[in-house]
């Protein structure tokens, strides 16, 4: 296991929702998250979490639409978001504490609604791509339709409501965070990609939109100057012709190379795209950062070198190897 570390986690859709979206369930899927994530704080790591919203502000919004429009009103996007921050990051303070506390593990565990600010301007606002809430039929999607919505299909599991999502120009309260975090506290933080908001003269103010999550804990990651970024999905690795008969694995990549499967229109947008471009963001702005994207079954093995590991320059060791036999094949038949 790694050590002494400071990490940055950001956790996909399947650490905290499987089929059954009741509370129970998600804080059942939440409590076996934390026991993996507990591991990294045995292991002396400074750790700082964060969190999807995707399915559950998007079930929210479905909730809205049930309001009365005078005595029950329907809720904005941002504030959306702000409750799923807090529902989600509340499960997580409970079940890591518990677990903590089982493991004989005094360390406190806190979850911070984070604001994140966005640029008015974002071409996102006026492009909507994240895909919020439950996978839907073409013939959901058709009934749906009715309230102006846009919905694309997404990773070939259904079509899915798209709102906008501008990129993250800066963790509100990182001075926060990383405070928490030099005194040892576990924190939750830009869970949901953070609430989006615009700066004007007296502060901040909430916008319409939800920010990925990626992106959010990456500039996060860089602003907290983490040593590693770990990316937590459904998959062990990353493939390049992803679902296709001649896919393949990703190991150890680098920036470079990424940047090219990129340029070949590798990932797809709504799904892995972001958390490829969020690694490679970390990476080359860190000075020594690594970026990790793995299963949650597979955390237990990263020190090991499992999962898509995102880094600056490939270890050439494998070359130099290379390299020493050939020379030294070329000294014998010159002897
Ligand atoms: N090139 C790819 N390599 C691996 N998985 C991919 C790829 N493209 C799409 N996916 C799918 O995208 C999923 C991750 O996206 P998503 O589920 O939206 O993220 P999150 O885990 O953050 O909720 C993976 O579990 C996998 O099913
Ligand atoms: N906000 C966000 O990125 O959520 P998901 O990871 O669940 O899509």
């Amino acid at each position: 296991m790694i050590e002494n570390k400071k990490i940055i986690v950001a956790l996909g859709g399947n650490a905290i929702l499987s089929d059954d979206p009741t509370a129970g369930a998600q804080i059942e899927a939440i409590r076996q998250t934390c026991d993996r994530l507990a591991d990294l704080v045995e292991h002396h790591n400074q750790l700082i979490i964060s969190h999807g919203n995707g399915p559950q502000v998007g079930n929210l919004l479905l909730q809205q639409q049930l309001a009365d429009s005078e005595k029950n009103p329907a809720l904005p996007l941002d504030t959306c978001v702000a409750m799923t921050e807090g529902s989600i990051g509340y499960w997580m303070q409970n079940e890591m504490s518990s677990i903590l506390k089982k493991r004989n593990i005094d360390k406190s565990v806190v979850s911070l609604v984070t604001r994140v600010e966005v640029d008015k301007d974002d071409p996102a606002f006026t492009h909507p791509t994240k895909p919020i809430g439950p996978f839907l039929t073409e013939v959901e999607v058709a009934e749906a339709k009715e309230d102006g919505a846009k919905y694309i299909e997404d990773s070939g599991r259904g079509y899915r409501k798209v709102v906008p999502s501008p990129k993250p120009v800066g963790i509100v309260e990182f001075d926060t965070v990383k405070q928490l975090v030099e005194n040892d506290v576990i924190t939750i933080s830009c869970g949901g990609g953070g609430i989006p908001v615009l700066k004007t003269e007296d502060g901040y103010t909430g916008v319409e939109a939800v920010i990925d999550k990626d992106f959010a804990s990456e500039k996060l990651a860089e602003q907290v100057n983490a040593d590693l970024f770990i990316i937590l999905t459904g998959v062990d690795n990353v493939y390049i012709n992803f679902n296709k008969p001649n896919q393949k694995k990703l190991e150890e990549v680098s920036v470079e190379e990424l940047k090219q499967y990129i340029g070949e229109g590798q990932f797809e947008p709504g799904s892995m795209l972001p958390k490829i471009e969020a690694a490679v963001k970390f990476v080359e702005t860190s000075d020594h950062g690594k970026a990790i994207i793995t299963s949650l079954s597979n955390l237990d093995n990263i020190h090991q070198g499992a999962g898509t590991v995102v880094v600056k320059h490939k270890n050439n060791n494998e070359k130099v190897e290379s390299l020493n036999v050939e020379m030294h094949e070329s000294l014998i038949t010159s002897e």
